[in-house]
Formats: C-alpha cells, sequence, structure tokens
C-alpha cells in the first residue's frame, strides 16, 4: 500500500453501548477505539458475549453508540440522519451476516441486483453488475437459480456478492462461516480471502474461525466489551497459531479481570 492511500477509512474513538435487559444494564462496548485504513482488514474476534456483533453494528451505523465518536471517511455518523445514515450504508458499506438472509422467492442474480434496484438503478443495470458480482464469487452458472435450489455456502456466497454489488468501500462481515459445514465454510473462507485482498476496499470481519481471521491485516479481540488485544497478520502464520494467541488472550482476561470469580 503506497502512503497516499494510507487514509482513514473509519476512526472509531471511546465507542460505548449499553442495553437494558428487565433490571440488567449490559455494557456490550466498553470504550473501543479502532482507526482502519482504505483497503484494511481487520478481524474481530472473542468469546461469546463479548461485544464482538454490537461493535460491528456500531461501526456499520446499524446502531448509534451513546457516547463516543465515530467518522466514515472524514464524516461525523453522529451529525447524519437516519435517512441519511441508511443511504451512505447503502451505497457506500456492504453487510454480510451469518445467515445470507436471501429472498427465497427471488433468483440468485435478483437477489443480488436488489440493493442496487432499490438504491434508483435501472434493472438492465442492476442485473448487469449482478451478473458480475455472480461470475466473481464462481456462481455465474447459477444465476438463474433460487436459494432453495443452493448449498448453503453457494448461498453465503451469493450473500457475499449482494454485500459487493455497490463496489462499497467497507464490508463488514458478522460470522459469515458460523452456521456452514466444514466444506462450506472452507469454500466461503477462500472467497474472503479474495474479497479481503482487493486493495480498492477496507473489511471488518467477526469471526471465531481462526482460518477466515488469518485474511485480515490486524487481528483484534473484545472481552467484556473492551479491546483487550491486537496482533499484526504478520506475527501469525497458521489458523491454529490464531486459536493459540485467542486462547492466551482468553486466559490472561480471565485471570486479571477483576470480576472473575476466586481473584
Ligand atoms: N438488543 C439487545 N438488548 C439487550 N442486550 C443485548 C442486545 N444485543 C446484545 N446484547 C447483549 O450485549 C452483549 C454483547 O452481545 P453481542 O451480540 O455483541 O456479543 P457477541 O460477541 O457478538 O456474541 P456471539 O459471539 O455470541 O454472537 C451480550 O451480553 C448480549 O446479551
Amino acid at each position: 500500500m503506497t502512503t497516499t492511500d494510507r487514509r482513514a477509512l473509519l476512526q472509531a474513538s471511546g465507542l460505548q453501548k449499553r442495553f437494558t435487559a428487565g433490571t440488567d444494564a449490559i455494557h456490550a462496548v466498553d470504550g473501543v477505539s479502532i482507526d482502519l485504513i482504505a483497503g484494511e482488514t481487520v478481524a474481530i474476534m472473542g468469546a461469546s458475549g463479548s461485544g464482538k456483533t454490537t461493535l460491528l453494528h456500531l461501526l456499520g451505523g446499524l446502531l448509534r453508540p451513546d457516547s463516543g465518536i465515530l467518522r466514515f471517511a472524514g464524516a461525523d455518523l453522529a451529525t447524519l440522519s437516519d435517512a441519511a445514515l441508511t443511504s451512505l450504508r447503502c451505497e457506500r458499506m456492504g453487510i454480510v451476516y451469518q445467515s445470507s438472509n436471501l429472498i427465497p422467492t427471488l433468483s440468485a442474480l435478483d437477489n443480488v441486483a436488489l440493493p442496487m434496484l432499490l438504491n434508483g438503478s435501472s434493472r438492465t443495470t442492476a442485473r448487469a453488475a449482478a451478473h458480475e458480482r455472480l461470475r466473481e464469487v464462481g456462481l455465474g452458472a447459477r444465476a438463474l437459480h433460487r436459494p432453495g435450489q443452493m448449498s448453503g455456502g453457494e448461498q453465503q456466497r451469493v450473500a457475499i456478492a449482494r454485500a459487493l454489488i455497490a463496489k462499497p468501500e467497507l464490508v463488514l462481515a458478522d460470522e459469515p462461516t458460523g452456521s456452514l459445514d466444514r466444506q462450506n465454510s472452507l469454500d466461503v473462507c477462500q472467497l474472503l480471502h479474495q474479497v479481503a485482498a482487493d486493495r480498492s476496499r477496507s473489511v471488518v470481519i467477526v469471526t471465531h474461525d481462526p482460518a477466515v481471521a488469518l485474511l485480515a491485516d490486524r487481528i483484534l479481540v473484545l472481552s467484556d466489551g473492551k479491546l483487550v488485544s491486537e496482533i499484526s497478520r504478520a506475527d501469525v502464520a497458521t489458523a491454529e497459531e490464531v486459536a493459540i494467541y485467542c486462547m492466551r488472550v482468553a486466559r490472561r482476561n480471565q485471570v486479571f479481570a477483576p470480576s472473575s470469580p476466586g481473584i
């Protein structure tokens, strides 16, 4: 990456998000700061309930923080109306969820074309772009198949094509291999590596899978809503090393967390 490419796409500072469940207050994200450079890929790992999804939703403007600052390409998201935030998300971000969330009655092609149609593109333009994205994810020949005629991994590849349709600057993915069996997970993992290798976009990916985390330039670990550790991709060579790193971080935080029993 050249120095001119090294502009901050996303700047998060001191993000906080609390939820209430009955009488309990849950501090889901607790003072997280992250800078994401254009073209960079970051993986977020951490135990279940550590705040990964909440953080991803804050970064994508799906949730508003209680406090903290979040800038996307220099714009302070807090100053944007809900409508402006929605259009920024539709035009400049792509989101992939754990479940593909495809519309079962539409073909793969029409599912992928949908975001562009909703953004006002003509059917011809949207379908041409959708064809191109489907080819890129290796499903050009399955364009007219409905989700029910495809495997879970193929459906997830369609969902990735849909997230990429508008050529977003930022792709956010929440456990994209989480609901897949081993082979489908490997296929999707390989595709995500291709997505991350394209430096025209940045990627933030929440994952429990060390093989998926290996696609990132940096791996961040959350614990109890806090960013507790970060490692550069250059410092881990294999999925096994990522798993060992995460175990060490988890052990260290259990030992030193003031709320841990027995300390
Ligand atoms: N809408 C909500 N209302 C109340 N509590 C919530 C809400 N969303 C998340 N939480 C709580 O916030 C905490 C963080 O949740 P989050 O889903 O971000 O964790 P996570 O790390 O993504 O977990 P997992 O790996 O299991 O998906 C959890 O304690 C969760 O129960």
